[in-house]
């Protein structure tokens, strides 16, 4: 028998090793039909590939906002491959608008899906709407669709310009002329969040409940600070497990409150059903948040002879509050916030914008839903700031069969048909998409008017298309276009400078952004000046 020596041993793996990685290159080569694009060590969205920063020989998460649509000016056309020596798969990014509406637009039949080890952090609390599949997706999808209705947005825009009113009280604004907001993130997270809370779950709280909030995780923590912690991105939540139980402080804050909240929520699911069991027999009107609205499609269901398989699990309709609140909180914050910047950075769009709410609302009415519609300049300017900073910046797909895709071969209207084995991802770039100057010219400039007339307005892309898109689209824009109203009638939004700072460098180092689960702009430190209605 051959003995081998430790450094022969050593030797032997290694050789292995790099034979496995050629091996997988030269797979992932043909996996992606030798297309063009880059070749490097890790994949993104692997362990390695997300925690090393971007560099020449690493793309890391940052690849599509620092590039942004340069990424694919390099390689003559808005499709390429990325292919790793080490770690991950070889897939396809995009930027093109037709290959997108191949992998997300395809409808329950379609050969793309989701990933199945995607959206870990919404599956925590039960299968929901954005994790599951064909007619699983159908059923939660036809369920929870009529929630989001006429009634839902009237509630939506009540409680959105109540808690403006409030914040302002109890923030002591109504008794000043000057403001400094550092950042504005502070407000518009709280905002967020009081709104799908109150209009998602049902929650009774208002701005001041959300002011308590305790560093100390062993102390009493409250239901609304318990769903934050549960429902704002955190490292943590990425975390094992096992990891749950370190003796660390915000670990522990975590567990705390998803104990809290697992308790909590089984009782609101209890009481909730008594209450529409009760309501439906006697025929009467139940609440109109999110919740109680699948509880009583779920109870109505269950008793039709004709419905009886639209029904939600416990665990599902768990699961699904959970996501409305993670998917209707970040999101929206993060947009709000970035308009606030982009606005402080372009005195003249937002006098403009100032001029039209005057115009429509005048200076002391309290906009009414029936504003939306006529408010077109605010909702634009919030259309422009998410094309500029996407929250959802990348969609995941994968194919589950072997199948064709249409791509372009440069950036002409030239095009080839691949043959894409199963397992293939396409990633879609939302921020490659939205600075691509093939369908948004000057995609560096932040120009509301491009949204201007309803047919642009329709063609969106921030917010998904087709079937899967959104479907708290007009939730969010509701709102938004009512909270943007209320503050920018009130208040002249400029950028809070540092000292011997120039509004310039204030844009460089504010108009940025900072990206986890989704994307934000950085920190926005702004000053606001009282306006007087003039
Ligand atoms: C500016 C705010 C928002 C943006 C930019 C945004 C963007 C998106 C995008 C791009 C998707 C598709 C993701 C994919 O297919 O991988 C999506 C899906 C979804 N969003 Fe939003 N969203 C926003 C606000 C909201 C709000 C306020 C809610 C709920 C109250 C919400 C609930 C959902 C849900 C449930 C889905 C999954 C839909 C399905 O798969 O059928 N979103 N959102």
């Amino acid at each position: 028998m051959v003995e081998l020596t430790p450094s022969a041993a050593l030797g032997a793996v290694f050789a292995i090793f790099i034979v496995s990685r050629i091996l997988k290159y030269l797979d992932g080569l043909k996996r992606v039909n030798h297309w063009p694009g880059i070749r490097c060590l890790f994949i993104p969205f692997t362990l390695f590939g997300a925690v090393i920063p971007t560099t020449s020989w690493n793309p890391g998460v940052m690849l599509t906002w620092k590039k942004r649509f340069e990424l694919y000016q390099q390689h003559g056309r808005d499709t390429i491959s990325l292919v790793p020596y080490l770690d991950g798969r070889a897939e396809f990014y995009t930027a093109n608008l037709d290959v997108i509406r191949q992998v997300v637009a395809g409808g329950v039949k379609s050969a793309w899906v989701k990933p199945e080890d995607g959206g870990t952090v919404v599956k925590e609390w039960g299968m929901n709407l954005f994790t599951t599949e064909r007619e699983v997706w159908q059923r939660h999808r036809r369920i929870i669709g009529p929630a989001f209705n006429n009634s839902m947005y009237a509630l939506v825009w009540e409680k959105a310009i109540g808690i403006y009113q409030h914040m302002s009280d109890h923030e002591g604004w109504s008794a000043t002329n000057k403001l400094k907001l550092n950042p504005v993130q502070k407000y518009t997270s709280k905002f967020a969040f009081l709104v799908v809370a109150i209009c998602g779950f049902g929650m009774d709280i208002s701005w001041p409940d959300m002011s308590a909030d305790s560093e100390d995780p062993t102390a009493y923590m409250s239901i609304p600070e318990a769903l934050r912690v549960n429902t704002t991105p955190s490292i943590s939540k990425l975390l094992p497990r096992w990891c749950h139980k370190l003796p660390i402080q915000f670990m522990r804050k975590l567990t705390l409150a998803q104990n809290i909240l697992a308790k909590y929520m089984q009782a609101q699911v209890d009481e909730r059903r008594e209450q529409v069991q009760t309501q439906i027999a006697m025929n009467e009107e139940g609440e109109r948040d999110i919740f109680s609205l699948l509880v009583r499609a779920t109870e109505t269901n269950i008793m039709s002879t004709q419905n009886n398989k639209l029904t939600l699990t416990t665990s599902e309709l768990i699961g699904n509050v959970f996501l409305l609140l993670f998917a209707g909180h970040e999101t929206t914050a993060h947009t709000l916030a970035a308009t606030f910047a982009l606005l402080a950075a372009h005195p003249d769009i937002q006098e403009e914008i100032y001029a039209h709410i005057i115009d429509v609302v005048g200076p002391d009415r309290i906009p009414v839903l029936e504003d939306y519609h006529k408010l077109d300049k605010v909702l634009c300017a919030f259309y422009e700031a998410a094309r500029m900073f996407p929250a959802v910046y990348v969609m995941l797909r994968e194919a589950t069969e072997d199948t064709k895709l249409v791509v372009p071969t440069s950036f002409g209207d030239e095009t080839t048909t691949l043959a894409i084995p199963k397992g293939t991802r396409v990633i879609v770039d939302t921020i490659g998409l939205q600075y691509n100057p093939r369908y948004y010219p000057e995609p560096e400039k932040f120009i509301p008017s491009r949204w201007y007339g309803e047919d642009k307005a329709d063609s969106i892309t921030a917010f998904s298309i087709g079937p899967r898109n959104c479907i708290g689209r007009r939730f969010a824009t509701t709102e938004a276009v009512a909270f943007l109203t209320m503050w920018l009638r009130d208040w002249k939004v400029e950028p809070l400078l540092d000292d011997g700072e120039t509004v310039d460098q204030w844009c460089k180092r504010v108009l940025d952004a900072r990206l986890f689960l989704t994307l934000g702009v950085k920190d926005a430190p702004i000053q606001l000046t009282r306006r007087r209605g003039e």
